[in-house]
């Protein structure tokens, strides 16, 4: 396929094959999965998921590389899907895999992980990918770990150069696998739970009782001072980023309780 990648778009285009059969090999598929994918591009992933699985739908915003993969694609167990993959809905899958698109991977990981699926091999901006991963106490550990494990399990599989790409991103890239599974502990309220992590490390640098305080607003608490000096003292005292999910959750079912 002939068509000049635009940067504009997220095109920057997975040339080293080496890399492209690692992506392949990582999804373990069998001839009975259905593949999602994101971001067709030219289809160089996608001819490769074709021999693995049995049906492979793949979502692609660009017109041009729309119409030129339905045509290639014509009559094979491959469906162009062409739109935007935050407003299309997705059909059915067994397992995604993509060279994603980095200006969405924040939404398009949650969209993701809406759906029911037995996991994805996804690769985003390395820097990305380590905030994803963190654990607790570590330097990247931020919102973005804790709610993504919230919803999966996440591991770094290998680090990609911007050599294997054309035209070459500015950006290094790392291959991840997300495995959806429970979390580990009880959420009384998500949405509160999700809004409470996001006020925590909006002032990361600041203990958890000032951060809460500050991003009160959020959670929507009519009487903050008293539902947070409310909270367990040793946890307040520290920043968001020593504070485990399962601490946050217990936070967040805490402050539900209270303002119940
Ligand atoms: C990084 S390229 C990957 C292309 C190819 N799969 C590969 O591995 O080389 C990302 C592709 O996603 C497409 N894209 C960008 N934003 C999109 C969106 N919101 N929905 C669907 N496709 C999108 C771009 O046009 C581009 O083809």
């Amino acid at each position: 396929m002939d068509l000049a990648p635009d940067k504009r778009k997220d095109q920057h285009f997975l040339i080293d094959q080496a890399v492209l059969h690692r992506i392949v090999d990582a999804a373990a598929l069998s001839s009975d999965e259905v593949v999602l994918e994101i971001g067709a591009g030219p289809g160089n992933l996608t001819r490769l998921l074709a021999q693995k699985a049995r049906h492979v739908y793949t979502i692609e915003m660009d017109r041009r590389f729309a119409e030129a993969l339905e045509a290639d694609f014509q009559g094979s167990n491959v469906t162009v899907i062409h739109g935007n993959a935050l407003k299309v809905e997705f059909p059915r899958f067994d397992k995604v895999v993509a060279n994603l698109p980095y200006s969405i991977s924040s939404d398009v990981t949650f969209k993701l992980l809406s759906y029911p699926f037995k996991f994805a091999i996804l690769m985003y901006q390395r820097e990305f990918a380590q905030r994803m991963a963190a654990k607790v106490g570590e330097e990247d550990y931020s919102r973005l770990s804790v709610t993504v494990q919230h919803f999966a399990d996440v591991k770094l599989l290998f680090n990609v150069s911007r050599r294997a790409f054309n035209p070459q991103p500015e950006v290094e890239s790392t291959v991840v696998k997300l495995t959806p599974r429970p979390a580990g502990y009880t959420v009384a309220d998500e949405e509160l739970f999700m809004k409470l992590v996001t006020a925590a490390f909006a002032g990361r640098r600041k203990k958890l009782k000032k951060a809460l305080l500050n991003g009160a607003h959020m959670m929507g608490l009519k009487d903050p001072q008293s539902v947070i000096s409310a909270l367990p003292a040793d946890v307040l005292d520290r920043r968001a980023e020593q504070v485990s999910p399962e601490e946050f959750a217990l936070l967040a079912n805490e402050v539900a309780r209270l303002v119940a």
